[in-house]
């Protein structure tokens, strides 16, 4: 699929006004590092209202895995350069925004894929948490664990009817990752309804997940969820973009600094659970029950 960024002088460089974050100093492995153009993604940007749409396209599932995260997270960056606004996040599937982590990768797979699927994975969210761009999440199909990531990182969630969100992890007997963890608490209303969601893997549907505050509105349509989604970043007037972008900025700043000193650690807890005998049996089992509803 072409890339096409349209340059939008209208709009200021929100990224070179931002303060970075700083990043610690170690380069962390991602197989993300590709000049390839892209595969899974189409990038379009309205140049009379400076909005992108990222369209994810990895058929069936929009499954996770490093080459698509790379892909997603190099699109943020470009536009975060391309003097774009808004950036609205969806799926060209009709059914699936995304199933989360490739399952099918994680089964039987070596160390370094591993480590290069789970620091594609922490790259990607700490790129989409920390964009000063203004980002909508247009959630057109099912949002499961890592689906439910890419959601609940964006400033704001357009569902539409009859679909599943959530984060079920624990379901499987492993720990949600603590940046996870904040990131689902920070758009929650109540932190204890938070806790109560991820450790019992709570999957809500569109209808419970706007009533419970996990999403913002629902849509009946692409279309109209489309326009909702112009609207809630048209609701931020241009004059006041900078100062906006560095609210964001230090509302999130605990969250990028806790996840920055347990990176190595948060990679080295999936690694070795993923290792484990009893993970992998557990994954070949799980994958054959997504086979057998055919
Ligand atoms: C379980 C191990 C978890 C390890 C995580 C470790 C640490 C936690 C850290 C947290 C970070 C994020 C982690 C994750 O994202 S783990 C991924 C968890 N995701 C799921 O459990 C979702 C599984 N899928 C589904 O529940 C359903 O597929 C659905 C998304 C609700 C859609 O249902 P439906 O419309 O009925 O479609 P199908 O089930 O028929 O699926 C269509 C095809 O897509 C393939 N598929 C689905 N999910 C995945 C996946 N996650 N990875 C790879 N492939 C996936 C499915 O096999 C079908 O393929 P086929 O058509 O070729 O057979």
């Amino acid at each position: 699929m072409a890339t096409r960024i349209i340059h939008l002088p209208k709009y200021s460089r929100l990224s070179c006004l931002v303060k970075p974050l700083t990043i610690s100093a170690r380069t962390f492995a991602t197989a993300t590092a590709s000049t390839n153009p892209p595969q899974f993604t189409t990038l379009s940007v309205d140049d009379r209202t400076g909005i992108a749409t990222l369209t994810l396209n990895r058929p069936p599932a929009n499954a996770l895995n490093a080459l698509f995260m790379g892909e997603i997270q190099r699109s943020i960056t470009d536009l975060e350069k391309e003097n774009c606004r808004g950036l609205i996040l969806t799926s060209s599937s009709q059914r699936i925004f995304s199933a989360g982590l490739d399952l099918k990768e994680c089964y039987k797979a070596d160390v370094a894929s591993l480590e290069g699927l789970w620091c594609a994975l922490q790259n990607l969210w700490r790129t989409l948490f920390s964009t000063p761009l203004i980002t909508v999440a247009l959630i057109n199909g099912h949002a499961i664990a890592g689906g439910c990531m890419l959601a609940v990182s964006s400033e704001y969630r357009i569902m539409l009817p009859n679909f599943k969100i959530g984060v079920n992890e624990t379901m499987v007997g492993l720990a949600v990752p603590s940046w996870l963890m904040d990131t689902y608490i920070n758009i929650m209303p109540s932190r204890r309804i938070a806790e109560w969601d991820l450790t019992s893997s709570r999957i809500y549907s569109s209808e419970s997940a706007l009533k419970a505050g996990l999403v913002d509105e629902l849509a009946s349509s692409k279309e109209e969820a489309l326009q909702k989604s112009a609207a809630f970043i048209d609701s931020f007037s241009k004059r006041t973009l900078m100062a906006r972008a560095i609210t964001k900025q230090q509302f999130r700043a605990e969250i990028l600094r806790n996840f920055e000193q347990n990176r190595q650690h948060d990679l080295d807890i999936y690694l070795s659970t993923m290792q484990k005998p009893s993970m992998q049996e557990f994954l070949g089992e799980y994958l054959q029950s997504l086979d057998a509803k055919k």
